[in-house]
């Protein structure tokens, strides 16, 4: 899996030109795109590339790498963003937050020009929900009613604990987290749209209609889908 990770994270590097604004995703696939990303502009072979970080890691592998960033406050616009994705529908829509950084993600991809989405083969399901849970980002004080009316939906939300802190995960945003296990998502893009109708939700992991272009690592080589 690490190796296919890889060859997309190479693979994405042909999107990039001279003078682009990128938005940098979070995770273990985007890691290896940013490492990347830093070695050629470390070697003079891009000029004048920025990144805009989707995350405190995305920030600072990006520091770390050689990948210059600036803040979404300080661009006009975003020429591409590059992330990864935790399942893939056969329409190209998204779930994502494995990692807690879906609200920064959805803000910069769906303001990028294109957003180029990276997975290895995995990833790809026939309906949203089949493999994971929903993530929904949630101000803490609210986490326990909104879990109790996402309900309403045939669903069950967890509240999600942290590994190496004691308590619940919070965000680079000061948030919870909530997972979410739909009976069946039958429409991604209205489901994130009635989550983010409720008081309380900051952001869903639901990315309907935002991918433009999905690499696929594969066995036997790269996939390109596109919508
Ligand atoms: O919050 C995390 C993100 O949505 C990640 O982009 C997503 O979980 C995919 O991560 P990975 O490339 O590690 O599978």
């Amino acid at each position: 899996m690490e190796e296919l990770k890889r060859s997309v994270a190479k693979e994405a590097l042909k999107f990039i030109e001279d003078d682009m604004i990128v938005g940098l995703g979070t995770g273990s696939t985007t890691a290896y795109f940013i490492e990347y990303l830093g070695k050629l502009i470390m070697e003079e072979e891009l000029e004048d590339v920025y990144g805009v970080p989707t995350s405190y890691q995305a920030r600072l592998l990006a520091l770390e790498n050689g990948v210059p960033v600036v803040g979404l406050d300080e661009v006009d616009a975003i020429d591409i963003a590059v992330d990864g994705a935790d399942e893939v529908d056969p329409h190209l829509n998204l779930i994502k937050g494995r990692g807690a950084a879906l609200t920064m993600e959805k803000i910069i991809e769906y303001r990028a020009g294109t957003f180029l989405v990276l997975v290895d083969e995995s990833k790809l399901v026939e309906r949203l929900g089949q493999k994971v849970p929903v993530p929904i980002e949630v101000i803490p004080a609210a986490w326990r009613a909104i879990a109790e009316e996402i309900e309403v939906f045939n669903a069950t939300a967890e509240l999600r604990i942290a590994s190496k802190k004691d308590g619940p995960v919070v965000t680079d945003n000061g948030n919870f987290i909530l997972d979410a296990r739909f009976h069946r998502i039958d429409d991604p893009l209205d489901l994130e749209i009635e989550l983010n109708n409720i008081p309380g939700v900051v952001e869903n992991g639901i990315f309907a209609d935002i991918a433009d272009i999905v690499l696929v690592g594969t066995r036997e080589g790269i996939k390109r889908l596109e919508r």
